[in-house]
């Protein structure tokens, strides 16, 4: 049997999904392949379980602190069990309007893997044929998993989120966004935490901030051990030792969480029999316009490598259906001055360069504005954590390169001033800006 479309998109991700659907509304045949949950990690195993997860955290935390502020409260446990039913309904829901919108739209759903057989075909798993003169790869990526002994008795990020009940004692490896939100959830959720770093912690962030996120880190009680290798996990599952590369034993753990990063779903597609260029970690190398070596071949998401974070997924699907069916030859997604958050317990979040990055390409010039407070609501509750905001401004007329902040709020003030960035934001700019008092975000405008 042979199909025909004017659009294939393989993977149901929030890359793929946006690309297939502004291309269907601009009148294009679309095809989505995927054999796996409609929404892809963000949706199923990442952003939205995370999130769902932080905020019972968040709320752990705020239990103990309205205790601190005379409360008549005991910090109560976590109803484990009714917490991830009623996180999985809220999932199922958003899998379900999405089935129903892509109905409604015309896109054909294929809830199956397909592999190239030629650069404008495919096969499905049943042998089918479909073709198209324009096909998407946007299958995302899945945790990596190291080739160690005993790499098995531990569990992946997507694990993590079928868990019955909060582990008594984790070990976090890895010291990227995964690890360190994790950590700091399965801390607040009243879990005793180890996070083994083997490199630099959250290296894309601000140093300073991130060493004043990991004291906060240890003070609230995890234990970091920086510069260790883990090559070895052993003993049964609940009751688990790390071994390091220098032989010393961690442990024992009842559970180990491996946060060592992603690998892109690259294999599988028969994408050397269409010999689509593939960088050294295997993503699918693509130009400014989500080409890949193969014309009609293109590529947007995780499986990029390029700033894997579901907005930059959606903003690059959305910039790729209006070149391809939009009649804007140009449309491209600039890959610029993202901004991101570490759902962190406090969160830390920036957009544009870290003061390293700036004085790399800018030296001198380089003005550096940091500050740090403790939030009203902490010091009321008689505690002394302090937030940090950071300016990196460069040359005489201060222009703003980077914005960066630590605490509570951060994650939400940073999006308005990531948009004043984008627009040229100067320092003089703020300066002339009224604050709204007591908020974290005076603390940006305030900065002096
Ligand atoms: C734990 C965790 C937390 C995160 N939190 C955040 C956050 O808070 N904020 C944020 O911005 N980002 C976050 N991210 C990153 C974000 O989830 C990703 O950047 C985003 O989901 C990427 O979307 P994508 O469409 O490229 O890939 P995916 O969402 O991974 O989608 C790829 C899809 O392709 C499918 N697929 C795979 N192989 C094939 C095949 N052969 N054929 C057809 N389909 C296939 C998969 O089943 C999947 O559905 C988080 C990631 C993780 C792991
Ligand atoms: N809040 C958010 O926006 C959010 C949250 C989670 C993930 N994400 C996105 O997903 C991406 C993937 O996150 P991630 O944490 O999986 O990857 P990451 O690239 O952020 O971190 C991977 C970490 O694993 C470490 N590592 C690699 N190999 C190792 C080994 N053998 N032993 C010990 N450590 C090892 C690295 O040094 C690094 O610290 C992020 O880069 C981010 O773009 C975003």
């Amino acid at each position: 049997m042979s199909h025909a479309f004017d659009l294939i998109v393989l993977g149901a991700g929030s890359a793929g999904l946006t690309v297939a659907r502004r291309s269907a509304k601009l009148g294009a045949r679309v095809a989505l392949f995927d054999p796996d949950a409609l929404g892809g990690t963000c949706v199923n195993r990442g952003c939205v379980p995370k999130k769902a997860m932080w905020f019972a955290a968040q709320w752990a935390q705020a239990q103990r602190l309205a205790a601190d502020i005379g409360f008549a409260v005991t910090p109560a446990p976590l109803d484990w069990a009714r917490f991830r039913r009623q996180r999985d309904d809220y999932i199922a829901g958003i899998r379900q309007r999405y089935t129903q919108r892509l109905d409604e739209e015309g896109i054909h759903v294929q809830p199956s893997a397909a592999r190239f057989v030629a650069a404008n075909t495919l096969l499905d798993a049943d042998g089918a044929r479909y073709s198209a003169p324009q096909i998407v790869i946007a299958t995302g990526a899945r945790p990596r998993r190291l080739d160690i002994p005993g790499f098995e008795l531990g569990m992946v990020s997507d694990d993590i989120f079928i868990l019955e009940a909060a582990p008594r004692h984790i070990a976090v490896v890895g010291g990227g966004y995964v690890a360190t939100e994790f950590a700091c959830v399965m801390h607040g959720l009243g879990c005793q935490v180890d996070l083994l770093v083997r490199g630099g912690l959250l290296s894309s962030f601000d140093d300073a901030l991130v060493e004043a996120l990991a004291t906060q880190m240890q003070a609230r009680g995890m234990r970091i051990v920086r510069d260790v290798e883990v090559v070895a996990a052993q003993g049964t599952p609940g009751d688990i030792r790390l071994r390091d590369a220098s032989g010393a034993s961690h442990g024992p753990y009842d559970a180990v969480l491996w946060a060592v990063g992603r690998t892109p779903n690259t294999d599988g597609l028969g994408l050397d029999a269409v010999e689509v260029a593939l960088d050294t970690k295997g993503h699918v190398q693509t130009d400014a316009f989500q080409n890949t070596s193969v014309p009609g071949i293109t590529a947007i998401g995780d499986v990029t490598g390029r700033h894997a974070l579901t907005p930059v997924a959606v903003a690059a699907g959305h910039a790729l259906a209006q070149r391809l069916f939009g009649g804007e030859p140009q449309a491209h997604f600039d890959y610029e001055a993202i901004p991101s958050v570490v759902f962190a317990e406090p969160p830390l979040g920036g957009v544009g360069l870290t003061e390293r990055e700036a004085r790399e390409r800018h030296g001198d010039a380089v003005r550096i504005h940091a500050g740090s407070y403790t939030p009203l609501q902490l010091m009321v509750a008689g505690h002394h954590e302090q937030s940090m905001v950071k300016l990196v401004c460069v040359g005489e007329d201060e222009r703003v390169l980077g914005i960066h902040a630590l605490g509570p709020g951060s994650e939400e003030l940073l999006q308005g001033f990531a948009v004043a960035l984008r627009m040229g934001l100067h320092r003089r700019d703020l300066k002339a800006s009224v604050a709204i008092h007591p908020t974290a975000a005076e603390e940006v405008v305030l900065l002096r």
